[in-house]
């Protein structure tokens, strides 16, 4: 079952910013979220980490509301990295990346061998090894997203949530960290600009405009024409690629 919403709703103030979100990411499934600038793709992942509360819906985990859920039963499932994670510290990669098992740890539980070898496995899955040992503010944007990334892995989470976690990156760091998520074999729930990406790599799609969802369902199912016109406002042709079978959106200059 993993992760559901129904109904949510939240505000700021007196602008709604979620406005009856309804959706379930299946078990082991990528799960994409697409939507212009503004949509509130940041707000709902936000609240499906548990940082915000809906005002009014609610989320559940396994059938449980997410509410209820212990805070350490949440931080040992769930793994979220945010748009802008950063640190001011200047810790080496490995110390930020060791914070991901932070949860996993009791009061008179040392650091164990599993502890390491979740930490070396999410260091190399994210191409960080070679970085362990470099100071945070020496690091890249792109790199600073990886070690970020290796952070959330290292917690080996059930549920991964990402937000546009390719921003920073390089093509080839692009395209690997999409296939990495995508071979994950758990839940993982990912806002993205790139819908060549998303169509490419994602299992579903959920498509939001102004705080609601206008579209979801397979790649193929969901993005049109007319969809990409009247929500992304492009004009755009779409066909299946010839080499990965998968929608493939040519954009018209
Ligand atoms: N703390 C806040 N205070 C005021 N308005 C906010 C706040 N957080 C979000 N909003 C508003 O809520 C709406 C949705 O924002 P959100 O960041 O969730 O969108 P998004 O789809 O993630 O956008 P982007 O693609 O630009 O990252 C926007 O209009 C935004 O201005």
């Amino acid at each position: 079952m993993s992760i559901k919403a129904d109904n949510l709703v939240w505000k700021i103030g007196s602008k709604t910013v979620l406005d009856g979100v309804s959706f379930e990411a299946e078990p082991g499934k990528m799960l994409g979220l697409l939507g212009p600038n503004g949509s509130g793709k940041t707000s709902l992942l936000r609240l499906l980490a548990r940082l915000k509360q809906p005002n009014a819906g609610t989320i559940t985990l396994d059938g449980k509301n997410l509410a209820k859920i212990s805070r350490r039963t949440v931080a040992k499932r769930i793994a979220f990295v945010e748009q802008h994670a950063t640190t001011n510290a200047n810790f080496r990669v490995v110390d930020v990346v060791n914070l991901g098992r932070f949860p996993h740890r009791s009061m008179f539980s040392g650091w164990t061998r599993k502890d390491s070898d979740a930490v070396d496995d999410a260091l190399q899955r994210a191409g960080m090894t070679a970085k362990r040992n470099d100071r945070w503010q020496s690091l890249s944007g792109g790199e600073k997203q990886r070690a970020q990334i290796a952070r959330a892995l290292a917690q080996t989470p059930t549920e991964l949530i990402l937000d546009e976690p390719t921003n920073h990156l390089d093509i080839q760091h692009q395209i690997s960290l999409m296939r990495l998520v995508a071979c994950l074999p758990i839940t993982s729930i990912i806002a993205l600009h790139d819908l060549n990406h998303a169509a490419m790599f994602c299992d579903r799609l959920i498509v939001m405009q102004s705080g609601r969802i206008v579209a979801a369902g397979a790649p193929e199912d969901i993005l049109t024409q007319d969809l990409l016109r009247e929500v992304f406002c492009v004009d755009a042709r779409i066909e299946p690629s010839p080499y990965h079978a998968r929608p493939h959106i040519h954009y018209l200059r």
